[in-house]
């Protein structure tokens, strides 16, 4: 494709000729012959200090800002937004999409719902995918990625693949930090999810305003008018979110119990189940969800709202929730002690999830719930207190250990941690922490063991080590020999 037809609308200065273009990248490290090089300014490296290397690697043009001091005698496209130009040029590289893309946003439950959206979708018989932090899954790949909202490049190109495998709809996860860094910007969106807002990466956004601020630019830059926008209603955030949503045009549909268009009316939890009863377009549907905890039937709520907008008939929809799986990591049972005290690996990382999490266990333990928790290095500091304090309320037994320490160091996180959690045993190597909170575990007790839930690596400064909770609880209950 030729330069120009990549971008008709963007200035260009320097080298008169319209090269054909064989590739894009913001990164320099990553360019190859007859790429476009995007030179972004960004949280550590401005982009455009590396134009000399990307011309090295075989890069024919550039994109950058207005004003960026760009040295180089090729073609430069110049944009207000550059980021925002990356990904929508990606996507005319790329071209082919699935024909119906859902994206969800919230602080928690962006991967519960996405999954649970393909799995409806599935149960119709549609050739379906989901995309965030557990990876890529669909009827022909599931693999484990690194991003939530992968960087813009590689989103257009996984599209086209998907397109080209069969699969017609896909649902994907919109981060914050993937919102912000306009990496959605080239998707053509058929729907939009909220789910709720709560405290996570205040170290990157300034506060909780722009926080919420990143997260609706899903509603009022990237859906199209008039296109559905299923937003959970019982969230502190709801009413404004659905004010926002509302306010630019988008069908808003509601769901929870004070939703309009799928109404929880009665919940019964049990062990492992519950009974819910829902109420859509008048009549009542009684939907018993083999998932624990109510912020699954939350996310389950979303993620029928967001079939419903798609095509799928309501009762459908609704049918489906009755055999959805939960996301890998998240309330996943790993074993069970020999004195029969269940051991779950869950992904709550942060303040609302951790308390959602041991509150949702509580139901269903007769005796103690033995909680290990950590926080990630070079992630916001503020949630460390946070979750110790939440730990200490609601478990029995605290251990507090070590979760990707990046480059920080490991004993500082967990002094933050243990200073808001009176009583908690603090064991610096995880595994040790499995195997104690295995050990001490009895009958009627409930492990959680938060923080990393399908995560396989354990980062210490630079590097990761092979690290599973699940394959450590297997270890744990066999060692103990109970
Ligand atoms: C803090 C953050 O979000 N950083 C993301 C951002 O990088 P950046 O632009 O700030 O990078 P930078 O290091 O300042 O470099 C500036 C530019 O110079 C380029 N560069 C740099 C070095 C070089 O030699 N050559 C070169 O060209 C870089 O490619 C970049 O374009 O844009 C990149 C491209 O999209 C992302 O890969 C990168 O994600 C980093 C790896 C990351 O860890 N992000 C995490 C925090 C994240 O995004 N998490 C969210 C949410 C997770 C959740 O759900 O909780 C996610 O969606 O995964
Ligand atoms: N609707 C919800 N409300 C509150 N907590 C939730 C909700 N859904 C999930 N959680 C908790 O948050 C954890 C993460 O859930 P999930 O992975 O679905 O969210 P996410 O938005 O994708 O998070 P992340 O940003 O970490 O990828 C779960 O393990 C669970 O403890
Ligand atoms: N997507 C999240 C995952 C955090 C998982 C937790 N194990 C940690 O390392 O903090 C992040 O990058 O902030
Ligand atoms: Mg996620």
């Amino acid at each position: 494709m030729k330069l120009s037809q990549l971008a008709d609308d963007l200035a260009q200065t320097g080298g008169d000729d319209d090269p054909e273009i064989a590739g894009l990248s913001a990164d320099s490290r990553s360019v190859g012959d007859g790429f476009l090089f995007a030179a972004l300014s960004g949280t550590r490296a401005d982009g455009a200090r590396f134009v000399a290397a990307a011309e090295a690697g075989g890069a024919v043009a550039i994109l950058a800002a207005h004003g960026a001091a760009i040295e180089s005698r090729l073609p430069i496209l110049r944009a207000d937004d550059p980021r925002h130009a990356i990904a929508v040029m990606a996507a005319r590289f790329y071209g082919a999409q699935p024909e119906q893309v859902v994206a969800v946003t919230g602080t928690a439950g962006k991967t519960s719902i996405t999954t649970f959206v393909r799995q409806i979708w599935a149960s119709q018989g549609i050739a379906a995918a989901s995309i965030g932090t557990t990876g890529v899954v669909s009827p022909s790949r599931d693999e484990y990625g690194t991003l939530t909202t992968p960087d813009p490049v590689a989103l257009a190109r996984l599209m086209a693949e998907l397109a080209s495998e069969g699969v017609t709809h896909a649902a994907m996860e919109a981060s914050s930090h993937g919102l912000d860094q306009r990496r959605l910007d080239g998707v053509r969106l058929a729907a939009a999810g909220f789910s709720n807002l709560g405290h996570d990466h205040l170290d990157y956004h300034p506060d909780a305003e722009s926080y919420f601020g990143a997260k609706m630019r899903l509603f009022t830059t990237l859906l199209p008018k008039g296109a559905p926008a299923v937003i959970f209603a019982d969230d502190r955030w709801s009413g404004r979110a659905i004010e926002v949503a509302t306010s630019v045009g988008a069908k808003v549909l509601t769901v929870g119990r004070n939703g309009g268009f799928l109404t929880l009316k009665r919940l019964e939890h049990q062990r492992h189940c519950q009974v819910a009863e829902i109420e859509a377009e008048g009549r009542i549907h009684r939907i018993v969800l083999p998932l624990a905890g109510e912020f699954q039937m939350s996310n389950a709520l979303v993620a029928a709202g967001l079939a419903i907008a798609t095509g799928v008939a309501t009762d459908a929809a609704l049918a489906a929730l009755e055999t959805l799986k939960g996301a890998s990591g998240r309330l996943d049972l790993a074993g069970t002690t020999a004195e029969g005290a269940p051991v779950f690996v869950d992904y709550a990382h942060k303040p609302d999830a951790l308390e959602n999490v041991l509150a949702s266990v509580r139901p269903f333990t007769t005796g103690r719930v033995v909680a290990i928790i950590g926080c990630g290095g070079d992630r916001d500091r503020a949630k460390r207190p946070m979750m110790g304090e939440i730990a200490a309320r609601l478990a029995d037994v605290v251990i507090v250990t070590d979760d990707n320490p990046r480059s920080e160091d490991a004993a500082t996180i967990r002094a933050a941690i243990m200073a808001a959690a009176p009583g908690a045993t603090e064991i610096a190597d995880r595994r040790s922490a499995i195997r104690e909170a295995v050990r001490r575990a009895r009958a009627g007790d409930t492990v959680v063991i938060a923080g990393k839930g399908p995560e396989v690596g354990q980062t210490v400064g630079d590097i990761t080590h092979h690290f599973s909770d699940h394959e450590e609880v297997r270890a744990a209950i066999s060692e103990t020999g109970r």
